[in-house]
């Protein structure tokens, strides 16, 4: 099962920027999560169990690959490489692990190249990521010396990966929550900077989720948004038929005007588009630790500037901003 008791040991100190919301987040953990309610958790739950304990010796959080380092054996890196098999398909990345290089479906390291350019120092901040996936890139803000790192994402297997891959990265100051930014506890205002990145398209109300995010910083924090946009002027969104790119869930995608304007009317000030960038096939992909289908599928094969259902390809923009 996982277990938050670090995340609320951190947490009793009164000291922590989060200690005033302990037993509200508790209450909430407690009132969403049933260990083994999900069907598949006793197999993720027993890929944990068959990590070999491997003594780690050094870490690097700030290249490419997420690495954790130390003396292994052939025998142990089979058993290392056949249990993060069990936590199969790995979305975000890529990590090495005792150099077993997991080869992600994304190289979410592209993304975090593209945005880190442009925050500013992480060190000392305390940052909020949501829609986190694995929390690669919340240890990514850990790397670059963020005090204190809360990922949030409902998919409880990307916890179980976080759970796998922290065994050995052992970064105490990131924590990783199966909570959805709607069910935190209302004006938390504590974190320095708050991303969320790949979350916006997937809500019905665009409004609120930048509302909640807002509410999550203190004023003059900084928000990193970054969502799926399309060309064109201010008044321009796409609100696709019904899939996008095979998905079901995608509701609004602005143009960069558009959006800027939905930010700043949702109390945020200088707003600016820092990063736009249309996804390449090599940065979704198929890979051995990922083996479905990826973004060449979801493409018109003979215009790979098309969705499969005739929408402008896959681009996203990044925008900074600060809370007023
Ligand atoms: N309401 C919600 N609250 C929190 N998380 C949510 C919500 N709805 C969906 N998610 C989660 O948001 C993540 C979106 S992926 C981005 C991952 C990473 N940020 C990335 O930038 O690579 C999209 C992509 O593939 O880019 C998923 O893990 C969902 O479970």
């Amino acid at each position: 099962m996982i277990n938050f008791d670090e995340f609320f040991r951190q947490l009793a100190d009164s000291d922590h920027p989060l200690h005033p919301f302990a037993e509200q987040i508790n209450t909430t953990i407690n009132s969403i999560y049933t260990p083994y309610s999900h069907g598949d958790e006793i197999s993720w739950q027993q890929a944990i169990e068959q990590l070999p304990e491997l003594s780690t010796e050094s870490t690097d959080l700030n290249s490419s690959a997420v690495t954790a380092r130390g003396a292994v054996s052939e025998n142990q890196q089979q058993q290392l490489h056949k249990a993060l098999m069990g936590l199969h398909p790995w979305r975000k990345g890529p990590f090495d692990l005792f150099d077993v290089y997991i080869d992600t479906e994304w190289r979410s390291d592209w993304k975090w190249q593209r945005v880190a350019a442009h925050l500013g120092s992480l060190r000392y901040k305390n940052i909020l990521d949501v829609g986190c996936g694995s929390g690669y890139h919340c240890l990514r803000m850990a790397g670059a010396g963020a005090n204190t790192v809360v990922g949030i994402d409902p998919s409880l297997k990307f916890l179980y990966q976080f759970k796998a891959i922290n065994y050995y990265t052992q970064a105490n100051n990131v924590h990783l929550l199966p909570l959805k930014s709607e069910q935190l506890p209302y004006r938390m205002q504590c974190f320095d900077t708050v991303f969320s990145m790949g979350v916006l398209y997937h809500r019905k109300s665009p409004f609120e989720h930048l509302e909640e995010l807002k509410y999550t910083l203190k004023p003059g924090g900084q928000l990193v948004l970054e969502t799926l946009v399309v060309d064109g002027g201010l008044h321009t969104v796409l609100v696709p038929d019904d899939r996008y790119a095979q998905m079901r869930n995608v509701w609004f995608l602005p143009s960069c005007d558009e959006l800027l304007r939905w930010v700043e009317r949702a109390g945020f000030i200088n707003a600016k588009v820092v990063d736009v960038d249309t996804t390449k096939l090599e940065e979704q992909r198929s890979t051995d630790w990922m083996n479905y289908q990826s973004l060449q599928d979801f493409l018109d094969p003979n215009d790979h500037a098309k969705t499969v259902e005739g929408y402008q390809a896959p681009t996203r923009a990044t925008i900074i901003a600060t809370r007023k």
